[in-house]
């Protein structure tokens, strides 16, 4: 018996390397809790990344390296839970994945068993290469991540545009090929000159993701919080804001202060 359910495609791994091969181009949005999955998911968006980035957004911290494996997993699991349609990508976070690969295979492990997501990503190319393998091999499908890499923060400083060098460009596409043929499908470029994106998006067949890498990536990723504007002291160049939440959210928090302190809310109806 079939029951009136809603219509949807989920997406695959598979389906977003032949979108690249249509030339469709892929949106990609971050979430870590359910409500937001819940509104990134029904607006069609093709792949949800619960982001190391919210040891940021949500936790306040300066740099995404303090947040945790268990934090991750509980991220992911609320995001999950919202889900019907996009892909859901999982940060390896800081410290999870580095020290060797079987400790990357049980973190990714942990990840695919603990909250149901689809997919891990891993930031780094040649470095990480017996990992990638490793998670690979396990059956776990792996979404590179390369340019500006924010776990690495420390040992570059600053968060300025990367592989602008001839010899860190020749390196980053060198690590794209090699996370194509380990098996990735797909790779995250973060800030780095829109020229290189494109020589690298021509260079593999898997789909480039892009956050600062310009026009020619196959897809688009951002920090939801920033689209939305809720983020209004973070202003890269990269970044188009569709709202202004921080503003809109706070003028009607305040009306709600002004409303208890008037005794205006609740009225009548507003009480048994
Ligand atoms: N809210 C948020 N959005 C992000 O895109 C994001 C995070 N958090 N946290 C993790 C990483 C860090 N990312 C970053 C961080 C800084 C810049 C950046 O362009 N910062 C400065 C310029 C710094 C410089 O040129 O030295 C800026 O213009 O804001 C870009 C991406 C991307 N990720
Ligand atoms: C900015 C994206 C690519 C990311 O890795 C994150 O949100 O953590
Ligand atoms: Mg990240």
């Amino acid at each position: 018996m079939s029951t009136a359910k809603k219509e949807y495609k989920r997406v695959t791994v598979k389906s977003l390397v032949d979108m690249k091969k249509r030339g469709e181009k892929i949106s990609m949005l971050t979430a870590y809790d359910y409500s937001m999955a819940k509104i990134v998911d029904s607006a069609n968006v093709d792949v949800i990344l619960v982001g190391d980035s919210a040891s940021n957004v949500m936790a306040g911290h300066e740099t995404t390296l303090p947040i945790t494996l268990d934090q991750m997993i509980y991220h992911a699991t609320s995001v999950i839970r919202a889900v019907d349609r996009a892909l859901v990508v999982v940060d390896l976070p800081f410290g999870s994945y580095q020290s060797d690969p079987k400790e990357a295979l049980r973190s990714a492990i942990r990840i695919m068993k603990e909250s149901g997501g689809h997919a891990v990503k891993l930031e780094g190319g040649e470095e990480i290469k017996e990992s990638v393998k490793k998670i690979l091999k396990a059956g776990i499908p792996v979404m590179g991540h390369l340019g500006l890499t924010p776990q690495s923060i420390y040992k570059f400083g600053t968060y300025t545009v990367r592989a602008k060098e001839e010899e860190e460009a020749e390196k980053l596409i060198a690590d794209a090929k090699l996370l194509e043929k380990l098996g990735c499908f797909a790779i995250v470029l973060e800030k780095i000159p829109a020229a290189l994106t494109k020589k690298v998006s021509e260079s593999i067949s898997i789909p480039t993701i892009g956050i600062g890498g310009g026009k020619h990536a196959d897809g688009q990723v951002l920090v939801i919080h920033d689209l939305l504007g809720m983020t209004h002291e973070f202003n890269p160049r990269f970044l188009r804001r569709y709202m202004n939440l921080y503003e809109e959210m706070g003028s009607a928090i305040s009306q709600y202060v002004t409303d208890v302190k008037s005794m205006d809310f609740p009225n009548d109806e507003e009480q048994y």
